[in-house]
C-alpha cells in the first residue's frame, strides 16, 4: 500500500513516521512535484492541481483538518484536483474539539463577566464596577451542531447557560433547544444573546452572519466566530458594533489569513483578534483516525468522516 503525503507547512518527517508506525505494511512519502508513482491513499492540505489530478487507483483522499471548504474550492477553480469518484474524508474531532470546547468557554465568560469591558477600563484606571450580565438572560446560541458544535454546547449547559443550537437536520442534546433549517433561523436568531458560529463554509452557509442576522439577536449581542472567515460579512459587523446592535466580537477566522496590517478589526475597541488557533490539527490523534480508517477500507467496512462533495461539508 502506497501513502502520499502533502502540506505546506506540517513537519513532513514525523507524518511519515507515524503513519508508517501505525500501518507498517504501508509505503509511505512524501509527495514532490513530479512523482506521479502509484498511490493508494493520499493526506493532503491544500494540494497542487497536479499532485492528484492525473491519477488512478486511489481510494481515499484525506482532508488534514475539520474544514474541507478550502480543497472543494480548489476542485473548483482547478477541476482535477480531488479525482472524480475518490472518498474525500476528513478529521472529525481528534483533539479539536476539546480545543474548541476552551476557545469558546473562554470568550463566553470574558464577555459574561464584561472582563472585556474591565480591560478597557484598566486602560482609562476606571474603577467602575459594572452592573453583571444575568445567565437567565444570555441565551447562547450556537449555529453548527456537529462534531464540534455540539460539545461546546454540552460544556456551556454544563456551565448552566440556557444553550440552543441550529443545523440542517434536527438534534437531540440533553439540556440544549435544537433549531433547524433555514426556516427555523429567525426563531433561533431571537433573544440570542451569545452566538457562536461553528458552521461549515459552504455555498449555503457563506455570508451567512451579515447585518439582517445581527438584527434578529437580543440588542447589545455578542459574537464568537471560530469556523470560517467567509461566513462574515466584515463591514456588516463594523457597522452592527457602531449601531450597538452587537457590542463586541472574538473572531478567529477572517476572509483574508494572515488579517492585513490595516484592517481594521486589529484595532477596533470591541474586536479581538486570533490567529485561527481556536483548534488546530493535533497530528497522533489525526494519524489514529486516518489509520483506523485506512484499515476500514483495506477490510471492506465504511470509513467515518466521509465528506459530501455536493453539500460541501
Ligand atoms: N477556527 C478553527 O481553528 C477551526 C475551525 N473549524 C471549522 O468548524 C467547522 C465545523 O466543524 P465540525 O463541527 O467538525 O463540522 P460538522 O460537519 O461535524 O458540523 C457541521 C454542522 O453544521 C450544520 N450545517 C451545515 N450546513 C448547514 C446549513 N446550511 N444550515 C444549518 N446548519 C448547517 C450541520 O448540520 P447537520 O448536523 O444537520 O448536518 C452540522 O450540525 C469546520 O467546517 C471548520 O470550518 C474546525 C476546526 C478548527
Ligand atoms: O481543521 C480545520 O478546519 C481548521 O480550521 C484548523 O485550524
Amino acid at each position: 500500500m502506497n501513502i502520499l503525503f502533502y502540506h505546506p507547512t506540517f513537519n513532513p518527517e514525523s507524518w511519515v513516521n507515524g503513519l508508517a508506525q501505525r500501518l507498517p505494511q504501508a509505503q509511505v512519502r512524501v509527495w514532490q512535484p513530479g512523482d506521479d508513482a502509484p498511490a493508494d491513499y493520499a493526506l493532503v492540505w491544500q494540494p497542487p492541481r497536479e499532485m492528484l489530478a492525473n491519477r488512478s487507483g486511489l481510494k481515499g483522499i484525506f482532508a488534514l483538518g475539520a474544514g474541507v471548504d478550502a480543497i472543494l474550492a480548489q476542485e473548483r477553480q482547478a477541476p482535477g484536483t480531488l479525482p472524480a469518484g475518490v472518498p474525500l474524508l476528513r478529521l472529525e474531532d481528534t483533539g479539536m474539539a476539546q480545543q474548541m470546547r476552551e476557545y469558546v468557554l473562554a470568550y463566553v465568560l470574558r464577555f459574561f463577566r464584561r472582563m472585556d469591558e474591565y480591560q478597557l477600563q484598566q486602560q482609562q484606571k476606571q474603577w467602575q464596577p459594572l452592573k453583571p450580565h444575568r445567565q437567565e438572560r444570555f441565551t447562547i446560541g450556537i449555529m453548527g451542531a456537529g462534531v464540534l458544535g455540539q460539545q461546546v454546547a454540552q460544556a456551556l449547559v454544563a456551565l448552566g447557560f440556557t444553550v440552543r443550537c441550529w443545523s440542517r437536520s434536527p438534534k437531540q442534546i440533553a439540556g440544549v433547544e435544537s433549531f433547524h433549517g433555514r426556516e427555523n433561523l429567525p426563531a433561533f436568531l431571537h433573544e440570542t444573546r451569545l452566538l457562536v458560529n461553528l458552521l461549515p463554509n459552504t455555498p449555503e452557509t457563506v455570508g451567512i452572519l451579515d447585518l439582517a442576522l445581527m438584527k434578529q439577536l437580543a440588542s447589545q449581542a455578542y459574537l464568537i466566530n471560530a469556523a470560517r472567515g467567509a461566513h462574515l460579512k466584515e463591514g456588516d459587523l463594523l457597522t452592527a458594533l457602531e449601531q450597538g446592535q452587537v457590542a463586541a466580537a472574538a473572531l478567529d477566522v477572517f476572509a483574508d489569513e494572515p488579517l492585513a496590517r490595516m484592517h481594521p478589526f486589529w484595532s477596533h475597541p470591541r474586536v479581538t483578534v486570533t490567529p485561527h488557533i481556536a483548534a488546530v490539527t493535533l497530528p497522533s490523534q489525526a494519524m489514529d483516525q486516518i489509520a483506523a480508517n485506512i484499515r476500514a477500507i483495506e477490510q471492506g467496512g465504511t470509513p467515518s468522516g466521509q465528506v459530501d462533495r455536493e453539500r460541501g461539508y
